[in-house]
């Protein structure tokens, strides 16, 4: 039978280098963790004790859990920061999200399919309430190997392991966190793109008090180049990722991320790490651009906290930054 057709990924407007794929053990790739620079480890085994995972598989074993799940009409997941809302008076919540057991999710999720209406993404952090074997599946992870990564590099404590179950086609558009990210792939394929933290100019960020806060306000398949010219000057990375390989996303570094479009549905499970109290963060010059963006959300938290009205702070950072009084 001829295989079916795949489309070719999406090609971008702007350049994108590999991501360096190497062994977990390889020095070299232990050298671009400590210099915070994104590579793909093969081989560490850090989730191979839940590479049997599927959805019939969670199904039976996270019955009685409650999932957080986003519906998108279109196949975007721009995340938004509900409590900044209030201050965001035209803003429209891009996605819906709901609350469901995980047999309800793949309900859903075969409907959203078939009907090709809207698109499913279950995001859920992987806390108790799981079934046993998830449990045992769970405290298999390679824990000395990453432990030893977050020993060696002085990251802060392990915030959070997100479980993410997303449809084939679904897009996490680019965006940044502010914690470090050992990304693991067990199901399907994901394709993604990765831009230094120096590419801020380019991709245009939302500001801090924006419930857009920490993603661009561009969307790269579709760029509005009179808005954001400068998307043009962009280079980025690209790494795909298969089952059993694992991610590393620096923090401040900007990362979209898709499920290949005829790869099915894709699991993943994220591995965030606080920074380390940042009063013990030496600033060292030259100034590192995550430093940069560290400083500059700091200065536009104090100038919004400060002026009180989130509208004066774009014309007061041009007037401090122009010397202009306009
Ligand atoms: C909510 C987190 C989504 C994830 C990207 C993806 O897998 O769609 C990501 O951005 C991250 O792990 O930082
Ligand atoms: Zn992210």
């Amino acid at each position: 039978m001829a295989a079916e057709a795949v489309d070719p990924p999406h090609r971008y407007k702007f350049p994108l280098s590999k991501v360096p794929r190497l062994p977990y053990d390889d020095p070299q790739a232990q050298r671009l963790i400590s210099a915070q620079q994104p590579v793909v480890l093969t081989g560490s085994g850090l989730v191979d004790s839940a590479l049997h995972w599927n959805l019939d598989y969670l199904s039976d074993n996270m019955a009685n859990t409650q999932f957080t799940v986003y519906q998108s009409d279109n196949y975007y997941f721009k995340y938004y920061e509900a409590r900044k809302i209030p201050q965001q008076k035209d803003f429209v919540s891009p996605t819906i999200q709901m609350q469901m057991s995980f047999p309800e999710f793949v309900e859903k999720l075969k409907e959203a399919q078939c009907s090709k209406k809207h698109w499913l993404y279950l995001q859920q952090p992987l806390t108790e309430g799981v079934g046993d074997k998830i449990v045992q599946d769970f405290v298999s992870f390679n824990w000395r190997w990453i432990s030893k990564q977050q020993k060696e590099n002085n990251w802060g404590p392990l915030s959070s392991n997100l479980l993410l179950v997303g449809m084939a086609g679904n897009i996490t558009p680019v965006h940044y966190d502010e914690q470090q990210n050992f990304f693991a792939q067990l199901r399907g394929v994901k394709r993604c793109l990765l831009f230094a933290p120096d590419q801020f100019k380019s991709l245009y960020p939302f500001p801090v008090y924006h419930p857009h806060d920490r993603q661009s306000q561009v969307n790269l398949e579709n760029p509005n180049l009179e808005k954001f010219p400068k998307v043009l000057e962009l280079k980025g990375f690209e790494a795909t990722l298969h089952p059993g390989d694992v991610l590393y996303i620096p923090i401040y570094w900007w990362h979209q991320i898709e499920s290949l479009p005829q790869k099915g549905v894709t699991i993943s499970i994220n591995f965030w790490y606080k920074v380390r109290n940042s009063c013990q963060q030496t600033v060292t010059y030259p100034l590192a651009a995550s430093q940069k963006i560290a400083i500059m959300r700091n200065i536009e938290k104090m100038v919004t906290d400060a002026l009180g009205d989130i509208n004066e702070v774009a014309p007061f950072m041009r007037t401090m930054v122009l010397g202009r009084v306009d």
